[in-house]
This record gives structure tokens, C-alpha cells and sequence, in this order.
């Protein structure tokens, strides 16, 4: 969807939008994978509309959390982490970052305090050329996790690159400098009619972030290759009036390969167990009702690699 597209949403009744002076637009924050871009994106909206995971290359969609304050707008579009494609899924993904690249206000150029900057940085920095229409922001993440002198001298480091409009430390899980940063990216972006309604925080649907979530939960404590063969699809889901309205939804995980099937299901079906009810819960807290999910496990081979799988798992 274009900019154009979205003033033709109905605006929001909210006085804000009349405020002299406000402002709204598109920002997405890349780096490399881990480096705490969803988990910035869902503190900044303050709903967890983004999962986020320890592994590496989770981020998968191109997603709009929308943060809202009385003086402007802040779409923010979820960017997968920039790599050296080695998968169709790889190269998929780095199409998608240049898409919105070429696309948004505000390009935010995210660094953890405690890694230094590497080669992988550098080529990130080198992507932002690919972005001349935007205004770039550089963001020291979990800043909290180093010294305030190491954060001076990631900040420091950071300035060698190129010539940013703002430069920030930043920390997502101790909301360190949160709010000044959505007052400068507010700043940086045009004059603007609200573009999203008030109530509005993400342009995702139930079913995606359902599945989202379900994908997260099946991530915990699964290693090296496994985290990108997992996908997940939703087979069915229904309200039933019969035992008070509860939500029945039905999912499929897929993997690649049937020996990873068994690491999922576990001894017993013990691991599948947990993955459920940690799904369960999470799914509840974004529900207006009790929910009961049934999962199962099946095997789409190399599925990465395929193009007609890829296109039936959504990406
Ligand atoms: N200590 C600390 N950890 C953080 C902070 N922000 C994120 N993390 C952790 O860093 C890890 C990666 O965070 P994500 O938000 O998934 O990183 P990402 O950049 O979106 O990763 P990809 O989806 O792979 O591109 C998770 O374990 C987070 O909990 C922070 O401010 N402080």
C-alpha cells in the first residue's frame, strides 16, 4: 500500500489531526539480524505486534506498527535483517528491504552498544544509499547493556559512517530514550493529515499475528537451521456458540524435513505441548475471548528452496 492510499482511509475524529503543525510518515529501522529491531518497533507502539526471538532472521514481513501521539504519526514497517542471501526465503527477504527502503520518510540504522561494528554494519550503512529520498537515523540499541563511556564511543563510531540527522542511544526493554526518539522521528517527517485512525496500531490481521505468535512459540530453545525452516499456517478457526463463544483455531506447523518434525514434537509430544500452551497464552492476550488451539506438525520438503511452497506459505 502507497502513501496515496492511505489518506483515502477514514481519518480519525481525533482533534490531534487538526493540531497546527502535525506531522506523520513512514519509518523502518534496519541492521543486522538480533540487533533488537521488533522488539524497538513493538516498545515504540507499546503492544507487542512484532514477535520477536533470540535467533537470528525471524523477521519475515514487511509490518506497519503505528504509534500514535498528539502532535504526529509514526508508521513503522518491520524490516527483515539485511544478509548475504544463501535461500530463495534469503533473497525473498532482501527484495522486501529494498522495497521499503526506496519507500519510507525515515530510515533508522540500528547498532548494539555491546558489538562492535563489523563488516555487516558497513554493508548495511552502504544500503542506506539505496534510500536517497530518506532521512537517516542512527540508533545505539540495548544501550543499558555497556558503560555509558562504551555508549559514547559506539555513538562516536557510528558518526565516522556518514552524515546522520540524529544520532541516539536507545534501549527497548528499559525505555531509554523512547519517547525523544518518537519526538525526533515525529520532527523529521512531513506535514501530514493523520494517516492511520486512532485506535489503529497495526495494519496486520488477527489470523497473521495468530500465526506470528504461533511461529514464536515454536521458535523457544530450537537451534542452528531450524529456526528458518519453521512456518506456520492457519487451517481453520471459529468462534463456538455452543461452549461460550470460545475460539477454536487450527494450525499447521511446517518444517522441512521430517527428522526436524520430531524436534518439535518432542519426546512424547512434550515440546509440541509446551509450544502450544506458551501459543495459547500469548494468542489469549490478543483476544476478546478464551481460545483453544490444535497443532500439528507436517513436513513441506525444502520448502525454502521452492517457489510454489514459499508462494503457499505466504512469502
Ligand atoms: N538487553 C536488551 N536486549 C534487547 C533489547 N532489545 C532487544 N533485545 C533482545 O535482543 C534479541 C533480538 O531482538 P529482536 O527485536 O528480535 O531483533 P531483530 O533485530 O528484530 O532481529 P531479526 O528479526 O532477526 O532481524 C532478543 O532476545 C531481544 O530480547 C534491549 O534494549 N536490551
Amino acid at each position: 500500500m502507497s502513501i496515496d492510499d492511505l489518506t483515502d482511509q477514514p481519518q480519525g475524529e481525533d482533534e490531534s489531526a487538526s493540531e497546527p503543525n502535525y506531522r506523520a510518515g513512514f519509518v523502518t529501522f534496519v541492521g543486522r539480524p538480533n540487533v533488537g529491531k521488533s522488539t524497538l518497533t513493538n516498545a515504540l507502539v507499546g503492544e507487542k505486534i512484532v514477535i520477536t526471538s533470540d535467533k537470528p532472521q525471524t523477521t519475515r514481513r514487511a509490518i506497519r506498527g503505528i504509534v500514535h501521539r498528539p502532535n504526529g504519526q509514526i508508521i513503522i514497517v518491520d524490516t527483515p535483517g539485511i544478509h548475504r542471501p544463501r535461500t530463495l526465503l534469503g533473497q525473498r527477504l532482501n527484495d522486501i528491504v529494498e522495497d521499503v527502503l526506496s519507500d519510507v520518510d525515515v530510515v533508522g540504522f540500528c547498532v548494539p552498544a555491546n558489538e562492535p561494528i563489523g563488516p555487516g554494519d558497513r554493508l548495511i550503512n552502504e544500503w542506506l544509499d539505496r534510500a536517497p529520498q530518506a532521512k537517516k537515523v542512527a540508533l545505539v540499541t540495548k544501550c543499558e547493556t555497556v558503560p555509558k563511556p562504551e555508549v559514547a564511543k559506539q555513538l562516536m563510531e557510528i558518526e565516522t559512517l556518514r552524515d546522520w540527522d540524529v544520532i541516539i542511544p536507545v534501549s527497548s526493554t528499559e525505555d531509554i530514550n523512547l519517547e525523544p526518539l518518537i519526538q525526533e522521528l515525529i520532527a523529521l517527517f512531513p506535514e501530514s493529515p493523520q494517516l492511520y485512525p486512532d485506535d489503529m496500531i497495526t495494519e496486520e490481521t488477527y489470523s497473521q499475528r495468530v500465526s506470528e505468535l504461533i511461529r514464536e512459540s515454536a521458535l523457544h530453545g530450537v537451534h542452528d537451521e531450524l529456526p528458518h525452516s519453521i512456518a506456520v499456517m492457519i487451517e481453520d478457526m471459529f468462534d463456538d456458540e455452543d461452549d461460550d463463544g470460545k475460539r477454536h483455531i487450527y494450525a499447521n506447523i511446517y518444517v522441512e524435513r521430517e527428522s526436524q518434525k520430531g524436534i518439535i514434537i518432542g519426546k512424547n509430544g512434550a515440546r509440541l505441548k509446551n509450544v502450544r500452551q506458551f501459543a495459547t497464552k500469548a494468542i489469549t492476550a490478543i483476544s476478546d475471548r478464551r481460545v483453544s488451539l490444535t497443532l500439528h506438525v507436517k513436513v513441506a520438503k525444502d520448502w525454502q528452496r521452492d517457489a510454489k511452497q514459499l508462494g503457499r506459505l505466504g512469502f
